[in-house]
């Protein structure tokens, strides 16, 4: 097993032109992590990939990896594996040659080389097709290949950028979990890029959303979950309530959902409250802690049942598990229950 990488971006910023890509990325990713880049296009992940592989100089800032800044090291002195979105195979060699490529490049000898390539077509399942040519392979497959290549010489960093954005949704889900068994094998630090919040959530140890160039939020995907630090974080990952708030000395008044309670947890700069769909239930009953709303809209969603429903001007959305029983008729008013502990307060910028 490898011992990753440890990576520290320190206050880079690249700009080409007069736009700025990334802007002051400060970034450390802990050695054998899964760490994923999540954000918009043109947030900043590739080109923060891209000056890590080598591919650009930063503007300014250092790149340090295990403690030694990589900026005058060029891509091929990095000793990364690298998969991208569009699998990048050399068209005219077999698979195996493919793989075995970045061995033959840094000399290994026949034997290692075999031993090595028939080990990585293992990994990614792929030993019956060693001797196919990449045309004669699926898009899950090419990607396998791809992924093969790239860990066949054990790198301590592997960079994944957009890898499955060209596969289907299932094949997407089975790549997913291999590349997940993949890293626990290698122990290489894995730095992800990725628009896909649910894949992000499924894959990473830590998540750093971007935004602009800049870092909205760095933590686990159940604290970004959790604890998104702005309305901007909430909406990103995973489908969310936002209702304004009024501070109002010790105590929040949250006025669409009829709620006050008191400030704990709500800094001065709070102009927002989460609520999670599914930290909201429909109750039979209604008492003077439930606020009374009309079903508008339900989505079966196999596990869930995911439904909009309208309070005065707000509409709110709420996940219910199929076992708290079947849809309410659409146009029905219904009665919404939630915790208070569940609001989390954030700010809108
Ligand atoms: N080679 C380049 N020349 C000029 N501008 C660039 C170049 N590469 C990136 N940019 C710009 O820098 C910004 C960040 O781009 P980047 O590719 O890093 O975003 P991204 O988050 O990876 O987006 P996507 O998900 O679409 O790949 C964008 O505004 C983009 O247009």
């Amino acid at each position: 097993m490898t011992t990753g990488a440890a990576v520290k971006f320190e206050n880079v910023s690249k700009h080409f032109g007069n736009t700025t890509a990334l802007d002051g990325l400060d970034l450390t990713v802990r050695s054998g992590e899964f760490l994923t880049l999540l954000g918009e296009s043109g947030s900043g992940k590739t080109t923060a990939l891209n000056l890590l592989a080598g591919f650009f100089q930063a503007s300014s800032g250092t790149i340090l990896v295990n403690g030694t800044d990589v900026s005058s090291l060029p891509p091929e002195k990095r000793n990364i594996g690298m998969v991208f979105q569009n699998y990048s195979l050399f068209p005219h060699m077999t698979v195996e040659a493919n793989i075995a490529y970045p061995l033959r490049m840094r000399g290994e000898d026949r034997d290692s080389m075999r031993r090595k390539t028939a080990r990585a077509l293992e990994i990614v399942h792929m030993s019956q097709f060693a001797r196919r040519m990449p045309s004669e392979l699926s898009g899950g497959q090419q990607q396998r290949v791809a992924l093969a290549r790239a860990i066949v010489f054990e790198p301590p960093l592997l960079l994944m950028d957009e890898p499955l954005g060209a596969l289907d949704q299932n094949l997407r889900e089975k790549l997913q979990s291999e590349i997940k068994d993949l890293h626990t094998q290698l122990g290489s630090t894995i730095v992800f890029v990725t628009h896909d919040q649910r894949e992000a959530l499924a894959l990473s140890d830590r998540i750093a959303l971007m935004r602009d160039g800049r870092l909205e939020q760095v933590g686990t995907p159940t604290e970004i979950y959790d604890n998104p630090v702005s309305e901007f974080a909430a909406r990103f990952v995973g489908q969310t309530n936002i209702f304004r708030v009024e501070l109002r000395g010790d105590q929040v008044d949250i006025p669409q959902l009829r709620t006050t309670m008191p400030k704990a947890g709500a800094d001065g700069t709070a102009t927002c409250a989460v609520l999670r769909p599914e930290n909201i239930r429909l109750s039979p009953q209604a008492d003077d802690t439930t606020i009374s709303a009309k079903l508008e809209k339900s989505t079966f969603q196999g596990d869930s049942f995911f439904y909009e429903v309208r309070h005065e001007d707000a509409c709110i959305l709420v996940r219910a598990e199929r076992d708290a029983g079947p849809p309410p008729p659409l146009g029905s008013q219904v009665n919404l229950r939630f915790a208070r502990e569940d609001i989390v307060f954030v700010r809108d910028t």
